[in-house]
Formats: C-alpha cells, sequence, structure tokens
C-alpha cells in the first residue's frame, strides 16, 4: 500500500525545541519522556503538515520559543502516496505562518491536497460533554480529511456570514445586500453540509463490519433549523426568512455554523455524554481509527495520527489493541506517553524517541525499543 509518512522532521526555535531533527520511516514513532519535556511540542509541530493553527489551535507567536523574539521554522520531508515533498513552514515574529512546497510558496490548503492529518489530544476527552463548537471543529477536520475543499467552503460562508452579521448589527435594511450575502452563504453552506453528511456516511461504512476492539459510534448532526441544510435554495430561503429574528438577536442565528455533532455508543444505545471516561475515549479511538481505514482506501493512504498521551488512559488489553490496529492500517502514528515501558508492545514495530530536558531546552534521542 502506499504511503504517508514524514521521513524527516526538524524544528528550530519552536516551543522548547531550540533546535531537533528526527530521521524517521513510515513506522509509527513512539515519543516517551517526564512531564514537560516537550513531547506536544513535538506532535503540534507534526500537525503543522496540515491547514489550520495546529492541534492546540495556537497563534503562530505563541510558537516561537521563548524568550528570544525569533521566528520559528518546521521542515519536514513527506512522502505522500509515490512522491516526495520538501514541506517548510514558518512564521516571523508578528507574522501569519507561512507555506512552501517543494521550494515553492503555497497556501496553507495546499497541505491537505498532499497530507491529511488526524489527531486526538487529552483536551478531547471532555469533547462530548462540552459546548458544540468543539464538536463542530472535530466534525470539520474529520470532514476536510475526505474533502481538502471543505476548507474554502468554511472560509467563503464565515466570511459572507461576518458581513452578513455586521449589516444586521448595523440595522441595514438593504433587501438586495442581504440577498447577495445569502447567496453567497446558501451557496458555500449547502456545500459544507453535503461534505459533512458524506464524512459521516464514510465513517459509517468504515466502522460496519470492522475488526475492532474499540466501540462502534454512530454519529448524527443535530442543531437549530438550516444547521443541517438542504440544498442552496432552501438554504438561501431560510436566510432571507429569518432575517427579522436575526436582526433582533444582531447575528445569524440558524444555518450549518450552527450544527451539532452527537455521538452514540451504538452496542449499548447510550449517549456519548453518558458514557464512562474511559468508553468515551474509546469512543474517539475508534473514529479516528475509522477515519484511517476509509483514507487508506479514498486518499490512497493511512492518515498520520498524532496521538497525545493515548496510552495512559488505555488499559494494557486495550493499548495492545491500539497498536495493533495501527500497525495492520499502516499508519505513521505519532504517540506520546510518559515512559517507554507504556510503548514496549510495540516493540520494533515501532520508532521510539525519548525526549528529555536540557538547559538548554528540549532534545532528542532515539533510543532502541525495550523488547516485549
Ligand atoms: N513558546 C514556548 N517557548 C518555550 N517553551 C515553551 C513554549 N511553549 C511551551 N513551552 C514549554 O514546553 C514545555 C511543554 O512541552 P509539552 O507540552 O510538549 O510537554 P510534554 O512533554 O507533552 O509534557 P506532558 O507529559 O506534561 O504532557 C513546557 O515546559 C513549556 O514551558
Amino acid at each position: 500500500m502506499a504511503e504517508l509518512a514524514l521521513t524527516e522532521l526538524s524544528l528550530s526555535q519552536f516551543r522548547s525545541h531550540p533546535r531537533a531533527r528526527l530521521v524517521l520511516d513510515a513506522r509509527p514513532v513512539a515519543i516517551f519522556g517526564p512531564n514537560g519535556a516537550g513531547k506536544t511540542n513535538l506532535l503540534e509541530a507534526a500537525s503543522l503538515f496540515s491547514p489550520g493553527r495546529g492541534l492546540r489551535r495556537a497563534a503562530a507567536d505563541e510558537m516561537a520559543r521563548a524568550p528570544g523574539g525569533l521566528g520559528w521554522k518546521v521542515t519536514g520531508v513527506l512522502r505522500s502516496l509515490h512522491q516526495v515533498h520538501e514541506v517548510e513552514t514558518w512564521a516571523e515574529p508578528g507574522g501569519t505562518r507561512q507555506v512552501r512546497i517543494d521550494g515553492k510558496p503555497a497556501a496553507q490548503v495546499a497541505l491537505g491536497r498532499i497530507a491529511r492529518v488526524l489527531w486526538l489530544v487529552p483536551a478531547m476527552d471532555r469533547l462530548w460533554i462540552e459546548g458544540a463548537e468543539g464538536r463542530r471543529r472535530f466534525l470539520d477536520r474529520i470532514t476536510l480529511s475526505f474533502e481538502p475543499g471543505h476548507g474554502d467552503a468554511v472560509l467563503a460562508y464565515d466570511k459572507a456570514m461576518r458581513e452578513r452579521n455586521r449589516l444586521l448589527k448595523d440595522q441595514v435594511r438593504d433587501v438586495h445586500w442581504f440577498a447577495a450575502l445569502e447567496g453567497q452563504m446558501a451557496k458555500a453552506g449547502a456545500a459544507i453540509g453535503a461534505n459533512r453528511r458524506a464524512a459521516l456516511d464514510r465513517l459509517a461504512a468504515a466502522q460496519a463490519g470492522a475488526e475492532t476492539a474499540f466501540p462502534h459510534a454512530a454519529l448524527t448532526l443535530s442543531g437549530p433549523e438550516g444547521a443541517d441544510p438542504g440544498g442552496a435554495d432552501d438554504l438561501a430561503a431560510a436566510f432571507a426568512e429569518g432575517r427579522g429574528r436575526d436582526m433582533a438577536a444582531g447575528r445569524t442565528l440558524a444555518g450549518p455554523h450552527r450544527v451539532d455533532l452527537e455521538a452514540e455508543f451504538a452496542a449499548k444505545g447510550v449517549a456519548a455524554r453518558l458514557c464512562s471516561t474511559g468508553e468515551q475515549k474509546a469512543l474517539l479511538i475508534s473514529l479516528i481509527l475509522a477515519n484511517g481505514r476509509a483514507l487508506a482506501q479514498d486518499f490512497g493512504a493511512p492518515p498520520l495520527l498524532l496521538l497525545d498521551e493515548v496510552a495512559a488512559h488505555l488499559d494494557a488489553g486495550r493499548r495492545a489493541a491500539l497498536y495493533d490496529e495501527i500497525c495492520a492500517l499502516g499508519a505513521q502514528a505519532w504517540m506520546t506517553g510518559t515512559g517507554p515501558e507504556l510503548f514496549a508492545d510495540l516493540g520494533g514495530r515501532a520508532q521510539h524517541v525519548e525526549v528529555v530536558e536540557e538547559a538548554g531546552g528540549s532534545a532528542l534521542r532515539p533510543v532502541a525499543p525495550i523488547g516485549p
């Protein structure tokens, strides 16, 4: 099967890493070291091979090593399907994140065409019990992994909605202006809805009949009217009808920006938010593995998986099952944990890297695996 893997990763003045370089093959990467050593920072650097603000959703300046006031840079060699790309991403102090692919300046969305990156971070443990915004972001990342063009649709929708919200706040009553913006929102919104539904269908298919130790998560969209839109015409009509209500509120109250994602532990028929902490984690892992299996078919290679502190939350049996499934999938999964023993089951199936904190910042040491 074709691969998607980082075969080199270099960091310069990135968070706690003054300078770091890893030379890798396509196997999973097991990263261990004490709290605060700089493991998550490494995953964050890898997450910048996808469009957006990375797995911490940080501003570009926040990622610059402090103190210093210098910019940062992350460089990687990405083996994607049967091609090799050199990807550079960086930010100057006070500047936005820049991207260059094979020496040519590129928009961030271009990253989505050569790489697919999915992640699970401890903050997502509360995904099913906290606000809808996090779930929407999760849904859109899944959707983006299947359809890189989804990012453009979301940007177009948000831009038109911001302008419409300004009209609403300023009590402007120019129907032509409203109709023009609503037309743009409806076109982008219908695409957003269709992309999301297609992504959920792909996930459902990838979960059905899969041999996995993780529970099937049944996903559905919910939310106020228009959250899961039909066609562009229906959506445009809903926006026009809602003008009075929206003007009273000073913002757009219905539309795909209000969608929520609901999950159910399918075998038990219990909503994810009512499941135990361990079950909720298992549902997320199940979804990310299903997403990976679907992408292996659709994109042609499994995605890069960034799994922060995933091993610590699983019992030994589940952990071994996760490693087996990742290896069967053939994904370059980057996993972090505090000690090497968490990754012993992986043995030579993974590359093991120790992160240590030294006087000058974080440092990396590739190490031989401790055998099972
Ligand atoms: N911009 C920055 N400049 C310098 N150091 C930073 C910056 N941002 C974060 N750090 C440092 O990076 C370290 C945290 O790194 P990271 O989150 O990668 O730790 P970790 O190894 O994943 O730890 P844990 O096991 O606790 O999750 C902290 O010591 C923090 O102070």
